[in-house]
């Protein structure tokens, strides 16, 4: 999606945002594989259909997600999958506290580069950045080529969470942003003693499969 329609969905940082931390969170992932698509879907609540537009840089959305009764900050970056671009969003995994790392279900080298996305995470983001691999268009069941379980092969390969997403139905859109939310919370908050929160199990015990859904 080109950066005017991301305009159109960013919001600016108020009082409410500035006073706080802003926890940067970065989605990234090969081109088209929903990285916008999931954002606006978390944002607005809405699903945008059409021809796809790469998105040419990057863009952000500030969005507050209350967890535990508590409110966390996040600010929320939308990378262009394509490589012309790798070597701009290179320089915003060095502040990203969190990462959301997409393939699409039905396109198998999007699947195939998650290992380099890996590695450029690995060389460029923070030694401790959380996080999470998602298989998103899992509404698309007729076009599926990589199954569930090799994306939780892959994601337990790598110690990350895991979950398929769907932009369009909004099928664990909420529950993948809350997770690290809830994550970075517990990061920031983390005192002595303190029962340590597992993300991995938290996600297990809370996601959705696309079999479960009559609207799928
Ligand atoms: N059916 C279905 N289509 C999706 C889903 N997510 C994205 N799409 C479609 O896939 C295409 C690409 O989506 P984008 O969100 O623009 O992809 P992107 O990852 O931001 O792409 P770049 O900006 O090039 O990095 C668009 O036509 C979307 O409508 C989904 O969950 N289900």
């Amino acid at each position: 999606m080109d950066l005017q329609r991301l305009d159109s969905y960013q919001k600016g940082t108020g009082p409410d945002l500035t006073e706080h931390v802003l926890h940067k969170t970065i989605l990234v992932g090969d081109s088209g594989v929903g990285k916008t698509s999931l954002l606006v879907q978390f944002d607005q609540g809405k699903f945008i259909p059409g021809s796809f537009s790469a998105t040419v840089g990057i863009g952000f959305t500030n969005k507050v997600v209350t967890v535990d009764g508590m409110r966390v900050k996040l600010q929320i970056w939308d990378t262009a999958g394509q490589e012309r671009f790798r070597s701009v969003t290179h320089a915003y995994y060095r502040d990203a506290q969190a990462l959301l790392l997409l393939y699409d279900i039905t396109n198998k080298s999007s699947f195939d580069n998650i290992r380099a996305w890996l590695t450029e995470i690995h060389e460029y983001a923070q030694q401790d950045v959380v996080i999470m691999l998602l298989g998103n268009k899992a509404d698309v069941s007729s076009e599926r080529v990589i199954r569930s379980e090799d994306g939780e092969t892959l994601a337990r390969e790598y110690g990350v969470p895991f979950m398929e997403t769907s932009a369009k139905t909004g099928m664990n859109v909420e529950l993948a942003f809350l997770a690290i939310a809830k994550e970075l919370k517990y990061r920031a908050g983390r005192q002595a003693g303190e029962a340590s929160f597992q993300i991995r199990d938290y996600v297990e015990s809370q996601k959705k499969r696309p079999s479960c859904c009559s609207f799928l």
